[in-house]
């Protein structure tokens, strides 16, 4: 169903990568229409040269209102041209010519009115594919002949050729918009918008997948909890879009430190959890440490403002519930606040 958009509304990628689609069909379509006037013009066939000035105003029209982002009237107005064209050519020169094909292409452009609903839009697709078999029945025996009638086999083909080209185009960029759309779906879905990092609600579902596979290869899974020190203060101070730039910063640096198969995870708002992958717990100690003292030297946002971030380590282990080994690591980073912030702690061996 059509949604109603605001006044202020600017057309969603999808609607403006269709319109720039349309766009170049209809300069296509202006510019062969333009030929055909002349051609039937020099071939002394003056109604078909009527008939594509005809065209030619109503492809011009067509763009005009595609400017306009009217996709759907341009379409409409787009799909009463190519009808009333092929039923005068073929009514004028007969089916020999293949003039009757633009009707096969229009038909499947007239699905992209989202303006419409399915059935209406399928409807006007199969009146226009009927339309293509009355022709038939009715110029079949029609056999105009003019200057390059002895071309009619060579014509027939250049329109299949010119019919197919929109349509295989349009396909074409629909599958691509597809494959980006759902690309772009994925990402909204799995990562935090401000630092690309993944949002806590997904990164559950790669956790238990990383799990897994620990327990199947026994490898070794640290938990960091990461929080950056006195963030309320940043954002009073620099202001809130500061504090974001810092965020953005922060998470450049997470990655930084993190490798393909780690999972960085924007746990709150400036609160951070790391996931280390075949990492025990000594070596992300060291990785942590490493963070910390990039972070903790770092200018950020060319503001002369410095950072810091305290973490917190947990080892997890196959029977250590997923939750407990994370409220380990807050503790842990609980401890580094409380000790003064700019520090590493790691959960004590023996409560892990
Ligand atoms: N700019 C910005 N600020 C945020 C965002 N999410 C949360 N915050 C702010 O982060 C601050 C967190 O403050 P607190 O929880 O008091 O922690 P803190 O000031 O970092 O102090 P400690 O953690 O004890 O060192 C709050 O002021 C939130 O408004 C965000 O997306 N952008």
């Amino acid at each position: 169903m059509a949604t109603r958009q605001h006044y202020f509304s600017q057309p969603d990628s999808v609607e403006q990568v269709k319109i720039r689609l349309f766009k170049q069909l209809a300069y296509y379509c202006l510019g062969l229409h333009c030929l055909l006037l002349v051609l039937f013009w020099y071939c002394d066939i003056l109604i078909l040269a009527l008939v594509n000035i005809g065209s030619v105003i109503a492809w011009s029209l067509g763009i005009k209102l595609l400017h306009q982002n009217k996709s759907h009237l341009a379409l409409r107005l787009f799909c009463m041209e190519v009808t009333l064209h092929s039923i005068f050519v073929c009514a004028t020169l007969g089916m020999d010519y293949g003039f009757q094909y633009y009707l096969w292409t229009i038909a499947s452009l007239i699905l992209l009115d989202y303006q419409l609903k399915l059935k209406i839009a399928s409807a006007m697709a199969l009146s226009l594919i009927v339309t293509f078999a009355l022709l038939f029945e009715l110029f079949s025996n029609v056999d105009h002949r003019f200057l390059f009638s002895e071309l009619a086999p060579f014509i027939h083909f250049i329109n299949v050729l010119i019919c197919a080209i929109p349509s295989i185009y349009t396909i074409g960029h629909i599958r691509e918009v597809t494959f980006s759309n759902r690309y772009q779906l994925a990402q909204l879905a799995a990562k935090d918008p401000l630092t690309s990092l993944f949002n806590r609600r997904y990164a559950k579902e790669l956790i238990n997948n990383a799990q897994e596979n620990c327990i199947n290869t026994s490898q070794q899974l640290t938990i960091i909890m990461a929080d950056i020190d006195h963030f309320k203060n940043i954002n009073d101070k620099f202001g809130h879009d500061i504090g974001d730039d810092v965020l953005i910063e922060v998470a450049l640096k997470i990655n930084k430190y993190t490798q393909e198969s780690d999972i960085a995870v924007r746990w709150g708002g400036e609160e951070f959890l790391l996931v280390l992958v075949n990492c025990d717990l000594h070596h992300a100690q060291e990785r942590v440490e490493c963070l910390r003292r990039d972070i903790a030297q770092h200018i950020f946002h060319n503001h002369e403002l410095q950072v810091t971030m305290s973490f917190g380590i947990a080892q997890w282990y196959p029977a250590l519930p997923f939750r407990i080994a994370v409220k380990l690591a807050d503790d842990a980073l609980y401890m580094s606040k409380a000790q003064g912030r700019n520090r590493t702690t790691s959960a004590p061996l023996k409560a892990v």
